[in-house]
């Protein structure tokens, strides 16, 4: 069946389970068994041939089996009232994060990504040659937008321009679909950012590409939902609709994704900073003040704060989320459409903040699709704390090669 008719299937409006928040630290407890099992959907859902032939004992205990398992992410949309043109869209969203999934964990992606550099086994000419695995990520996304029928526009991050999918669809798509990609030669995480917008039905009259880039320079104010796919030991479909940033653990033994860290809450205090600190003579005074009185347990709390730095976004920002701190990039290094407004608009739903080290990134007016910028996200506390040293912007970038 096309994902388009999900029509939302049978997406039941049961109330919620009532899952206890997550807890962000010490980390929740493990999920019951009963999620390792094969899914079994609601015992009412079954023929009534089967449901009869369900002794009385093993059906009362299927039905309490099933009405404990936490809803899947296309679920959890039905229930909380998700508008259905936007659960066709994540549906797709979702399943090309699947196929990418699979990919960035497929014997052959270091080949892929060597690809990129233009050395390694990359040899073959033309349209044989292999494609660098943040490419065939952006060709998985675009044709599941394409699909699902509700997308007017792309931009992503691998394109220089927007590209206009279609006149018919209700919503915007930014995405940087792998990040962290130079990294997958030696498997540390990866991941998909997205960002989606309702079009712009007042800019309809416009041409073509104007239409696309005004379409896709919304500020993050105007987000009406953003993810990130996280591929690590799990894959993890963070996403946020507005209220509230919510976890979904893929089970591979049923291909879902199922909720696994309900309305998510960074702590305002934590004990770790994230940033490639090879840069430190480089930073600012005011970046080095802080990350040198914080590191001695000498800020605002009381307490040595350690360092942790993936080098790959999506990984920083989800410790971040679950655990607190700061995770930050302080040179014109990320890019405010694609990377920052969707994670500022995860921890600001998540009761954290994102900024430029002066602003609120939701608040900044994308001015160039590529437009790149400073990032610090993190807990409201170590932000507010952080912000207040001033001068924490990168400026100089020197001698440094993008080439791992
Ligand atoms: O080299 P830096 O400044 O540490 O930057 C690392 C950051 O760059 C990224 O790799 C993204 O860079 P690209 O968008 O060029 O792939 C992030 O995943 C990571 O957080």
């Amino acid at each position: 069946m096309p994902l388009s008719s999900v029509s939302l299937l049978a997406l039941h409006r049961a109330p919620l389970p009532t899952l206890p928040p997550t807890s962000n630290y010490p980390p929740p407890p493990p999920r019951s068994r009963a999620l390792l099992l094969p899914r079994r959907r609601g015992v009412s859902r079954l023929p009534v041939s089967r449901t009869r032939a369900v002794a009385g004992d093993d059906m009362a205990a299927a039905a309490a089996a099933a009405t404990e398992l936490p809803p899947t992410l296309l679920e959890y949309m039905g229930q909380v009232g998700a508008a259905d043109d936007l659960v066709v869209l994540v549906a797709h969203i979702q399943s090309a994060c699947k196929r990418i999934a699979v990919l960035v964990a497929s014997p052959g992606n270091a080949e892929l990504s060597r690809g990129k550099a233009g050395g390694g086994a990359a040899v073959a000419a033309g349209r044989d040659a292999p494609k660098p695995l943040d490419e065939l990520s952006n060709e998985i996304i675009l044709s599941s937008l394409r699909r699902s029928g509700k997308v007017a526009v792309m931009a992503s991050e691998e394109n220089d321009l927007p590209i206009w999918v279609s006149n018919d669809g209700p919503y915007v798509v930014v995405t940087d679909p792998l990040d962290g990609s130079r990294n997958i030669e030696v498997s540390i995480p990866t991941g998909t950012i997205f960002g989606i917008y309702n079009r712009l039905a007042e800019l309809d009259h416009l041409p073509e590409e104007e239409r696309a880039q005004l379409n896709s320079l919304q500020s993050g104010t105007h987000l009406v939902a953003s993810g990130y796919v996280l591929y690590s030991s799990a894959t993890i479909f963070c996403i946020s609709f507005g209220a509230g940033t919510h976890g979904f653990t893929l089970d591979h033994l049923t291909g879902e994704f199922v909720l696994t860290h309900p309305s998510i809450q960074i702590p305002p205090r934590g004990q770790i900073y994230s940033v490639n600190d090879a840069r430190y003579f480089d930073w600012p005074e005011g970046l080095r003040k802080y990350i040198d009185t914080i590191r001695q347990g000498k800020g605002q709390h009381p307490k040595k704060y350690s360092a942790r730095y993936v080098c790959s976004l999506v990984a920083d920002f989800h410790r971040t989320l679950i655990y607190g701190g700061v995770a930050m990039n302080p040179r014109d290094h990320l890019r405010l459409v694609y990377e920052a407004n969707p994670l500022s608009f995860l921890a600001e739903q998540a009761g954290g903040r994102g900024s430029d080290g002066k602003s609120r990134i939701l608040s900044i007016q994308p001015v160039k699709l590529h437009q790149r910028l400073p990032l610090f996200l993190g807990g409201m506390e170590d932000m507010l704390e952080l912000e207040s040293y001033g001068d924490v912007q990168q400026k100089v970038n020197p001698g440094y090669e993008k080439n791992h």
